[in-house]
């Protein structure tokens, strides 16, 4: 266990992972150029943030859910190999969604829900931020259960119950105590099941599901 996780070991949920430094400094700035360059006409504008998608998009153009892929690039695609290969997902991620924050930009609390294999793969580019977990069996929205913090470079898995019990969500401010919060892209690699599982087949859950999906676009 690291030196972040120490203080907060006891109280990380089941499946729960954080690696330091998993890319180089080389391959973190290789990326950022990518992204900033080669990649710059992917991004797509939210209203709270920038996002790009590679792999499968869902379109919900009528009740029989289409598909289409963007093909992953070649830097994107190495390192969901990588992942696999060093046993961090089992399956190959073919959803993977870049997320821009600019300083004081989040994310609201969320689960990645049943659309996809339960193993989330997060690598942060640049700067450091603090990933918050709410029990969803708790109404406390407002009280993290669990705090991590990603440093740049880092890799964390959010698999087991602690992507099926919990939400995870970053907070819109520009820095809490002993935080420092600067300019962050990061990394979401995750294998969408196809066709959607049974859970997320009944109609009126579907249509959620895709919603969600396509409002992350
Ligand atoms: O940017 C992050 O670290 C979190 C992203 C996330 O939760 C997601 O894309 O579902
Ligand atoms: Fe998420």
């Amino acid at each position: 266990m690291d030196a972040v996780g120490e203080q907060t070991a006891r109280s990380w949920p089941r499946g729960l992972t954080l690696i330091p430094e998993y890319i180089s400094p080389a391959t973190e700035a290789d990326l950022v150029n990518y992204f900033a360059e080669e990649a710059k006409s992917h991004w797509t504008a939210l209203s709270s943030r920038r996002v790009i998608l590679y792999g499968l998009h869902f379109v919900q153009s009528d009740t029989s859910h289409r598909r289409y892929t963007r093909v992953t690039p070649e830097p994107i695609q190495r390192l969901a190999e990588r992942l696999v290969a060093d046993g961090y997902q089992d399956q190959l991620a073919n959803h993977i969604l870049v997320n821009e924050y600019k300083v004081g930009q989040g994310i609201m609390p969320h689960e990645d829900g049943p659309a996809f294999v339960p193993n989330a793969a997060i690598i942060s580019l640049l700067s450091a931020t603090v990933l918050d977990f709410y029990r969803k069996d708790s109404a406390d929205r407002s009280t993290p259960t669990t705090s991590i913090r990603l440093p740049p470079r880092s890799l964390c898995i959010i698999a087991d119950e602690a992507y099926t019990s919990y939400l995870h969500g970053i907070a819109e401010r520009i820095a809490g105590a002993g935080e420092d919060r600067g300019y962050r892209l990061s990394l979401t690699f995750r294998h969408a099941i196809l066709p959607l599982p049974a859970a997320a087949t009944e109609p009126a859950k579907e249509k959620r599901i895709l919603n969600l999906l396509q409002r992350r676009r």
